[in-house]
């Protein structure tokens, strides 16, 4: 189980929807490609050559520029945009992994526009696959107070600030340390996410994370915490929060 706290309007289910159209969106990638990840290798061009550049070139675009090269397989990257095809008896093959961005700049391009998101009055369980279930508990900001009767059974914490206002960080700071106190927590492995840095905002995060004391709340705690700047509307930093799931996750629950 992992547990996705935050105070209230920082993205946390926004963050759920966009890890799941990101899975969706492998899943049809690999598909396509008749279920075969390939690896760092090298092959005939024509036969599987061209296509591992259209991989190669897809994957740094975007999952669905990804997509996309794999309906069209076959056609040559120079038509597509200008990319020529290696012109050697073999080329290289590139692994279909993550792609290290999944960001467009207007927020609209790569995954869409951000889906509508309410409230959570309660809590949602979210499975995803990656690589294996991991089951995504996120409770509302407005549950704060009962926060810790969900504790149990906890592997990972995600815990969301809001990178756009920092005006809410003490607040927020008060309830990452009431939860890295907590016994039940005391063995999960914490990530801290730093959303909306699309926004504009008068202070960095890394003058955020000063005012937190976040190298001494690191150094002091029971956990291991890691820190991520992301964008649940544009996408970016996703791909390295899904690493971490799976990382946090490779052993049990
Ligand atoms: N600009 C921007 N807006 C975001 C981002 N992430 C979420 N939002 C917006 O912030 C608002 C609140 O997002 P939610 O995901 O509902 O927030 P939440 O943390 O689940 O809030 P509660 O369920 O009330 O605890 C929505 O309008 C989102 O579209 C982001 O990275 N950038
Ligand atoms: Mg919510």
């Amino acid at each position: 189980m992992c547990l996705l706290l935050g105070a209230t309007g920082v993205g946390k289910s926004l963050l759920v929807k966009r890890l799941q159209t990101i899975l969706r969106c492998w899943a049809r990638g690999t598909a396509a490609s008749g279920g075969g990840v390939l690896s760092h290798g090298w092959g005939t061009p024509g036969v599987n050559g061209a296509r591992g550049c259209w991989i190669l070139m897809g994957a740094a675009m975007s999952p669905w520029g990804l997509e996309w090269g794999l309906w069209s397989g076959g056609v040559s990257g120079e038509a597509q945009g200008g990319i020529r095809p290696l012109p050697a008896l073999l080329c290289p093959i590139w692994v279909l992994d993550f792609p290290a961005q999944l960001s467009s700049q207007d927020g609209k391009g790569d995954l869409g526009d951000p889906p509508p998101t309410r409230p959570t009055v309660g809590t949602n369980l979210t499975d995803i696959m990656a690589h294996k279930k991991i089951t995504i508990r996120e409770l509302g900001g407005c549950m704060g107070p009962i926060w810790s009767s969900y504790y149990g059974n906890c592997r990972s914490l995600l815990f969301m600030i809001d990178a756009s206002d920092p005006t809410r960080l003490s607040a927020s700071c008060a309830h990452l340390l009431g939860l890295l106190s907590a016994p039940p927590l005391a063995e999960a492995s914490v990530l801290i996410l730093f959303n909306k840095i699309d926004l504009p905002c008068f202070m960095t995060v890394e003058e955020m994370k000063s005012l937190l004391r976040l190298p001494d709340v690191i150094a002091c705690a029971k956990q291991n915490i890691a820190t991520a700047e992301i964008s649940a509307r544009k996408g970016t930093g996703l791909t390295g929060v899904l690493r971490w799931l799976q990382d946090a996750h490779r052993t049990g629950v």
